[in-house]
């Protein structure tokens, strides 16, 4: 099967490694609906939760401002999900925010959820309105790169030499799995005790399409692919090694290899610069972004974008809404900015404006701007709407 994804955009996109701030904007791209020549696109804001308004209402300025630089007119539409939309209209995906995504042609997503919907019953919690999105744009591949930049290899929880240098690219499959499988719920056992219980299961079909997308990438990257799983126990695993191996045969210019998943978290701090691309399950790709995020100094430094085989691509930082720092203005809001930055790039096809925003990130962290997570010795701390007032005034206006 021919994906959109390789038809079209990931084929063509410059993959190589190390690039600067930019590098972190490398994979693909959604369709665009919008033909070039018209330079009129409407993106859907989802701002969501927490700390995910503050960070998607500097991406949008920042958004704003490059595209207009580049004679791009970007036409923004804000929709309700996550918590904010259980508490305005009793769901946490609205099927007008659902039908405004699908029609735009390229989706920001801050984050969602929170304390206040912690305990609600499954279809009710804010994580379920990411799922459904998700599952319903078909963004079945979701791609996160862990850059360490070079500004920032003092931030990393890692030695200097080990950290420096790092350029991962974790391809996640995004759509299945056992954030999705059936059944599951709540029963009992046979003693009379409460159990809870979700599947993990993965298709042949579902688990070529994202080896197919993570070679591609490999291809364009370190052209080193390694897959994650868990074969020495789980069924779903078994069966996703055989596939990607399978699948190897039609790149023989990717060098595969296999982890295990436990292996994989310890390779991973161990020695990072091992691994090029990195594919594998929803779940686990979900854990070790997570992980990689911290080699680059923080999870608020990790953009991703997730695309599937026809509508517009879903950009959006790695981390959660950090109820722990929201309303504070405290939030890194790197992770949205570059998100941003390849929503143009690979969701619109307008590379001069990611251009300049990621231009604009690496003057902002040349110049020593740092939000507190990032924030060391020698480094000027500001809060997140000034951090993206310096990304716009640096560069974005003045050239
Ligand atoms: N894509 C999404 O919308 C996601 C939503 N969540 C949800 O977010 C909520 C909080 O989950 P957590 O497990 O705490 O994960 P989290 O990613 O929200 O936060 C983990 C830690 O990282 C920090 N952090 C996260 N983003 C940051 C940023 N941009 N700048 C500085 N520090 C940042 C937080 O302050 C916190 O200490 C939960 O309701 C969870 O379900 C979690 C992950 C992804
Ligand atoms: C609801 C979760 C699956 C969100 C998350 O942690 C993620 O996508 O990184
Ligand atoms: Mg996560």
């Amino acid at each position: 099967m021919m994906t959109q994804l390789q038809a079209t955009p990931l084929r063509t996109l410059a993959l190589s490694r190390r690039r600067g701030a930019g590098a972190a904007a490398r994979p693909m791209a959604g369709s665009v609906r919008c033909s070039a020549a018209a330079r009129s696109y409407s993106i859907t804001l989802l701002p969501g939760d927490g700390i995910g308004p503050e960070v998607v209402a500097v991406a949008k300025d920042v958004l704003s401002v490059a595209g207009s630089k580049e004679g791009v007119e970007l036409r923004f539409q804000e929709m309700l999900m996550g918590g904010a939309a259980l508490d305005a209209a009793g769901v946490p995906l609205p099927d007008e925010t659902l039908a405004a995504a699908r029609a735009s042609d390229a989706i920001l997503l801050g984050a969602i959820g929170g304390y206040k919907w912690d305990n609600n019953e499954k279809h009710l919690k804010p994580e379920t309105g990411l799922l459904n999105i998700r599952a319903g744009l078909g963004v079945f591949a979701n791609l996160r790169p862990a850059t360490v930049l070079p500004q920032l290899v003092d931030a990393s929880t890692l030695k200097k030499e080990v950290a420096e240098g790092v350029d991962i690219m974790v391809v996640r499959e995004l759509t299945g799995g056992i954030y999705f499988g059936k059944p599951r719920g709540f029963g009992t056992n046979d003693k009379g005790e409460e159990t809870g219980f979700n599947t993990e299961i993965y298709s042949v079909a579902e688990i070529d399409r994202i080896a197919r997308v993570a070679f591609e990438v490999a291809r364009k990257r370190g052209g080193k692919l390694c897959s994650v799983d868990k074969a020495n126990v789980l069924e779903a695993s078994m069966l996703w090694r055989k596939r990607v191996t399978a699948i190897a045969s039609e790149f023989p210019d990717v060098e595969l290899s296999h982890m295990y998943v436990d292996n994989a978290a310890m390779q991973l701090v161990r020695n990072p610069k091992q691994f090029d691309t990195i594919v594998t399950n929803n779940i686990f790709g979900d854990i070790l972004s997570d992980e990689a995020s911290m080699i680059t100094g923080s999870i608020g430094m990790l953009p991703s974008a997730s695309v599937g085989e026809s509508g517009p691509g879903l950009f959006e930082p790695i981390h959660g809404s950090a109820p722990d720092i929201a309303g504070q203005d405290k939030a890194n809001p790197l992770a949205t900015i570059l998100s941003a930055a390849m929503l143009l790039k690979y969701g619109l096809g307008v590379e001069s404006a990611a251009k300049r925003i990621e231009a604009a990130v690496t003057e902002t962290l040349d110049n020593g701007f740092r939000t507190g997570d990032i924030h060391s010795p020698g480094t000027l701390y500001l809060h997140c709407s000034l951090l993206a007032h310096q990304s716009r005034v640096l560069r974005l206006f003045d050239k």
